[in-house]
């Protein structure tokens, strides 16, 4: 055989093999062009088709359109302002967003491509990768790190990143928000007389009567130990009062598989202030816990 037409074939086996590969990575391969017009296209596309389902390549390679329309809106401008850093600075362009499929199932999509300069615009070479799972395992870490392992309540942790969100709101429109701090009277008792395992599965029907007494909105936390916390945005002391008092009643009437009314707790309650910090306003319903086991336990008492 002359040594050209084996070259020849040689060079069409790897080309076969890259196709089959490209076929197969679970991600695709690209070039994207944005012309100095601002028009946007994928001369190159390789790789899973499942991707980009239902789209088809050819019309990608004159219109990028056809994909970027599936690109979830919420991402859409910062994906645009990415590509556009990108070309401006001829920087690496590093993103990630959602693109619905056409079944309406959504994919995370990371994307990295390098630019290069060309007359009328810039071409980039790049990779997407579906990164879904990733994504998921990533919420699943933070919904552990943000809940109690006991309860499966919100943990303090969390409780303070929305305490921070809803006073930040309640500080920019004046709207009421309220805390309840709650917490277990001489539970120290109960767990010597009934046993710590006991005194666990009491901790955890505490945590289901307040959350079925409070609504969707309101958030619910284990602080630790035998200390609850409530926070309803929305609400002012008027109305957080009286829903503190049939909170405490319920536990009270609630038969907890020790001996009935042997489960109380006490209630602290404060409205925050517009301008008042975090820390102040959890120190001022923990006043009014403090009063109420000073007076007797079982009780409810606002801080005004
Ligand atoms: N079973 C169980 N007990 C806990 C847990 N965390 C803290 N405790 C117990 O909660 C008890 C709290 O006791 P104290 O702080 O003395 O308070 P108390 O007995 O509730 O008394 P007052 O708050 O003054 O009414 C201690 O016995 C802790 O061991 C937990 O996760 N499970």
């Amino acid at each position: 055989m002359p040594s050209d037409t084996s070259a020849l074939l040689e060079t069409l086996g790897s080309l076969e093999q890259l196709k089959k590969m490209t076929e197969r990575i679970p991600g695709m391969i690209f070039q994207f062009h944005r012309s100095a017009s601002g028009r946007m296209r994928f001369p190159y596309l390789a790789g899973s088709v499942a991707l980009i389902r239902g789209v088809e390549r050819r019309l990608l390679a004159d219109d990028a359109h056809h994909a970027f329309d599936r690109v979830d809106p919420e991402d859409f401008p910062r994906l645009m302002a990415a590509i556009e850093r990108s070309a401006k600075n001829q920087t690496p362009l590093a993103t990630q967003f959602r693109l619905r499929q056409p079944d309406g199932e959504v994919h995370w999509i990371a994307a990295r491509a390098q630019p290069e300069p060309l007359g009328n615009g810039t071409l980039w070479h790049g990779l997407m990768l579906d990164i879904s799972e990733q994504i998921a395992y990533q919420a699943h870490l933070r919904e552990l790190s943000d809940t109690d392992e006991l309860t499966g309540l919100a943990n303090r942790r969390k409780l303070m990143c929305r305490l921070d969100e809803e006073i930040s709101l309640s500080n920019r429109h004046s709207t009421p928000l309220s805390l309840m701090l709650i917490d277990l009277d001489h539970f120290k008792r109960i767990n010597d007389t009934w046993g710590h395992l006991q005194g666990d599965q009491v901790l955890t029907e505490l945590a289901g009567l307040c959350t079925d007494a409070l609504r969707e909105e309101d958030l619910v936390a284990r602080l630790g130990g035998e200390e609850f916390a409530i926070m309803l945005p929305l609400t002012p002391l008027s109305r957080c009062q009286p829903l503190a008092e049939r909170l405490r009643q319920s536990i009270a009437a609630h038969d907890f598989g020790i001996t009935q009314g042997r489960v109380t707790v006490s209630i602290g309650v404060a409205e925050h202030r517009v301008g008042e910090s975090r820390d102040v306003l959890i120190e001022r319903a923990d006043r009014g816990l403090y009063a109420a086991k000073h007076r007797g336990r079982n009780l409810v008492i606002s801080v005004e």
